[in-house]
């Protein structure tokens, strides 16, 4: 077996490398922070198929870092009973993340240069693959902490986060049970769909015969900007999709609608710096939406379908003016979605929205499986996700368009400190 001695410099690729030409993958700094480009000219708050962010940091990387094009976002059922068992599978994950991030094999070894009688450390689809922009993102579930009757699983239970608990029903939520929860979660975004997929399968291998894949999603067309760098995106309605996101560069916003501080709860301390992530899959009648007038399109959504600006004018980025009057009541109208969601009417509060389009084929009609897969990370889902939802859910226009199929929320823990693994303070 050869040790990889050198990550940040690595061999080529049958030395455990992928892609790398040239260019360093810093080892230290803020996750999610833009590292390195090196097969193109990408700068700071852009992302591009060469760059790669580092894994360790005060906060894991994807969140804040600018929103990667494709995803692949896996949940998990642990299927262990052994606390240590567990904790071997974060430190597992922990070093083949760190790895991956870094355009690196999953293991040491590598796909293609170990021990013929063994099955390999890395599946391989990667190989000659530049870092492509990797984040690796992980989270745990409500049932990480307690089972079905309430019985502690692994010892957590007096640790479990008060906001952690499975999402309440919602007017117009549709659930499968098989798309819906989990006791842990990856969300893996990457420039290239080989890259992210890669990261999701072989964390999935590593965990065999602890974990089980539960559900996973692809996506593509970020649907939200995270950096103001970024243009904005369009969702499968055809409207840009993240202008009034938080963005990383306001830091007082994160601080506020993001990340979990310190005293946010005494038991949960261990999740300082961390956050919640809300997973919705949201299908979206795109053939009914299709035959909607486009004035009836932009009523729905407060905003014009060419720039994006707001019903009350301006341009993409100027503020809705929600008390405009116009001919037959305020010119945005009172169930456009971004009134209905917008902070003025919900006390203020935000959040980090990092969602995906789908595509998953066809349905038994011939209409298209697609719609948005809604990430959106918030610092305490009872104030920033749950009342928006319930508002959502019962005046929204969008909402006769919108069939909600999957479910999930997580608590993702702060960022990964050099020496650590990740979760490592909810086991301290
Ligand atoms: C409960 C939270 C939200 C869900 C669910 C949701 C679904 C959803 N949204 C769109 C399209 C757009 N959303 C836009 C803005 C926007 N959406 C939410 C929340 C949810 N959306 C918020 C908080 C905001 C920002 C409001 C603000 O601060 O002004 C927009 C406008 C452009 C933008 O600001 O991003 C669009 C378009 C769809 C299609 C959808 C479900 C499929
Ligand atoms: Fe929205």
């Amino acid at each position: 077996m050869r040790e990889d001695t050198a990550p940040e410099a690595p061999r080529g690729r049958g030395l455990s490398r992928r892609g790398l030409i040239g260019g360093g993958v810093a080892a230290a700094g803020v996750a999610g922070a833009f590292v390195a480009g090196r097969a193109s000219e990408a700068s700071p708050g852009e992302s591009r198929e060469g760059a790669a962010y580092p894994f360790r940091g005060d906060h894991q990387a994807g969140i804040v870092t600018p929103a990667q094009d494709r995803l692949h976002f896996a949940a998990f059922d642990v299927t262990t009973k052994s606390r240590a068992q567990l904790i071997a599978l974060l430190k597992a994950w922990t070093e083949a993340a760190d790895r991956m991030t870094r355009g690196l094999d999953a293991g040491a070894i590598g796909a293609v240069d170990g021990d013929s009688r063994l099955p390999p450390d890395d599946t391989g689809e990667a190989i000659g693959l530049p870092p492509g922009g990797l984040t690796i993102t992980f989270g745990v579930g409500p049932g990480l902490f307690r089972d079905a009757d309430g019985k502690d699983r692994f010892g957590l239970a007096d640790r479990q986060p008060e906001a952690l608990q499975t999402l309440p029903h919602f007017p117009g939520d549709n659930l499968d049970p098989a798309r819906s929860y989990g006791d842990l979660c990856v969300q893996a975004c990457a420039e290239d769909p080989q890259v992210a997929v890669h990261a999701i399968r072989n964390l999935a291998r590593i965990g065999f015969g602890t974990v089980a894949v539960r559900w996973s999603q692809l996506g593509f067309g970020r649907t939200s900007s995270t950096s103001t760098a970024q243009t904005t995106p369009r969702n499968l309605f055809g409207f840009k999709d993240g202008t009034a996101n938080v963005k990383a560069q306001e830091a007082a916003a994160l601080d506020e609608h993001v990340w979990v501080g310190a005293s946010d709860d005494p038991a949960a301390g261990w999740l300082a710096g961390g956050s919640y992530l809300v997973a919705r899959r949201i299908n979206m009648t795109i053939e009914v939406w299709d035959r909607q007038p486009l004035g009836d399109q932009e009523a729905f959504i407060g905003r014009t379908k060419g720039s994006g600006a707001p019903l009350s004018g301006g341009d993409e980025f100027t503020e809705p003016d929600l008390a405009m009057p116009g001919s037959d009541g305020p010119i945005i109208p009172k169930d456009a979605h971004v009134r209905v969601v917008h902070p003025d009417e919900n006390g203020g509060v935000r959040m980090l929205r990092r969602g995906y389009n789908f595509v998953d084929g066809t349905d038994q009609l011939g209409g298209l499986n697609a719609g948005l897969f809604f990430l959106a990370y918030v610092r305490d889902p009872r104030t920033h996700f749950i009342p928006v939802q319930t508002r959502m859910a019962k005046v929204d226009a969008l909402m006769e368009y919108l069939k909600v199929t999957g479910s999930a929320l997580f608590a993702v823990p702060p960022g990964v400190k050099p020496g650590e693994y990740v979760a490592q303070s909810l086991f301290a």
